[in-house]
């Protein structure tokens, strides 16, 4: 049987993947082949030398330590996409919330306990106008990062009839190609914030983007702005972000991040990191993370690594084994000879490299045992190695 631990509330669906034949999945389970979570910190010390895989059922993956799962070779995944449209509705949301008086309204009708109805109907008539909003069409927003949800949402705002700006130095060719023509390009977020009325962050909360919204940045940003943060806290410098409110450069800050600095401030509408939570989003995520970490162990593909190389090798006959190794000259050509040298004969290979690590599939005619596995982890540079 090939162990799971799953962190958080995984979706059945995904869960189903799992046949109950082959697979033991829970969160109990201990010495597992793989984990499958969400947006659980894990530690290194949860990860056991028996995991060749983690997947995360969702987009960010700062909650995995990465680094040393790579010189491990333990392979993490994500779900591209998968819940892009679950953030992109609440964006939707986040933008109204931040432009019409939808909850403080719903606080004042809430607290009214007049039992005249013609009285009722006066004092609200009376009581509106104090929560009085602007419409977002014709507004400008600036999309951070147009990735899977910035291109989602840009194209909505563009059919909201905003102007939409976006910044996103690394964007890829898939990700240009579903973004509309006629979001408009910023060269550096500076020039972003400059003009918009309304900016939001797509970004994953890494080395370059932590407090990149800091008080030099939003020193450029048009006084008033609204900014929505559905990426990760730590994109924002909060202290930067309450002197901004206090002077009211920035009027609101919706964010799916909650911190105990930024309770209490009724500029600040905090959210308990409801992006991804629909059902639907949970369901594609948790059946993508485990379709992926299923044709990882029983096959050794790999689709949407973080750390590894995509390779997928369609299984014909015979037996498969797989390696990793620091991505330096002779090392396969070192794990062909020695197959050579014990008479096995090896009926396809693929190999693909990442920046400093690759990693071969192999299929050859005879069993990998003990000893012909033991033989190609002793291989130098070879730091991974697993019969599939
Ligand atoms: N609130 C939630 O529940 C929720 C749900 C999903 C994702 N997220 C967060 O949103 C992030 C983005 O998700 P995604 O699915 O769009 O990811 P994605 O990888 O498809 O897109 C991220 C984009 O950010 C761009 N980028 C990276 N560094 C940048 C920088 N310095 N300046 C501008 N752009 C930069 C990348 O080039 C990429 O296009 C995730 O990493 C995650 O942290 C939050
Ligand atoms: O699992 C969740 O609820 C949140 C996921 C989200 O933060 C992500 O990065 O995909």
């Amino acid at each position: 049987m090939r162990k799971i631990r799953t962190y958080n509330q995984i979706s059945s669906r995904g869960l189903d993947r799992f046949s109950r034949d082959s697979y033991e999945v829970g969160s109990e389970i201990a010495q597992p082949e793989a984990i499958l979570l969400r947006s659980h910190k894990l530690t290194v010390d949860q990860i056991p030398d028996s995991v060749n895989a983690i997947a995360r059922a969702g987009a960010g993956v700062n909650n995995i330590p990465i680094d040393e799962c790579t010189h491990n070779g333990v392979v993490v995944f994500n779900t591209p996409g998968a819940n892009a449209n679950a953030v992109k509705e609440l964006v939707l949301a986040g933008l109204l919330l931040s432009s019409r008086g939808i909850c403080e309204g719903m606080q004042y009708v809430q607290a009214l306990t007049e039992n005249d109805p013609a009285i009722l109907n006066k004092e609200v008539e009376k009581g509106k106008k104090a929560y009085a909003g602007v419409e977002l069409t014709g507004k400008t927003l600036g999309v951070v990062g147009l990735g899977a949800i910035g291109a989602n949402v840009a194209n909505m705002a563009l059919e909201l009839g905003m102007e939409v700006i976006g910044y996103d130095p690394a964007i890829s060719v898939e990700a240009a190609w579903r973004l509309s023509s006629d979001v408009q390009r910023a060269e550096n977020l500076g020039a972003l914030l400059a003009k918009c009325d309304y900016v939001t962050l797509h970004v994953p909360a890494i080395e370059a983007t932590k407090g990149m919204i800091n008080s030099e940045a939003l020193s450029s940003a048009k006084q008033g702005l609204k900014l929505l943060n559905f990426a990760r806290g730590e994109i924002v410098d909060n202290d930067a972000m309450l002197a901004a409110l206090e002077v009211g450069k920035v009027a609101r800050y919706i964010s799916d991040f909650p911190s105990l600095e930024l309770l209490g401030n009724d500029k600040v509408s905090l959210l308990p990191h409801l992006g991804a939570s629909t059902v639907e989003a949970e369901e594609n995520c948790a059946i993508m993370g485990a379709n992926q970490l299923v044709d990882f162990l029983e096959n050794g593909n790999i689709k949407n690594s973080v750390n590894f190389p995509q390779i997928r090798m369609e299984r014909t006959h015979g037996y498969r084994l797989t390696f990793a190794n620091d991505n330096v000259p002779k090392v396969l050509s070192q794990v062909l000879a020695l197959l050579a040298d014990m008479n096995i004969n090896v009926i396809d290979l693929l190999n693909k490299s990442r920046n400093d690590i690759a990693y071969t599939i192999l299929d050859i005619e005879q069993q990998p045992d003990a000893q012909l596995l033991a033989a190609v982890a002793g291989v130098e540079h070879v730091f991974h190695v697993r019969a599939v």
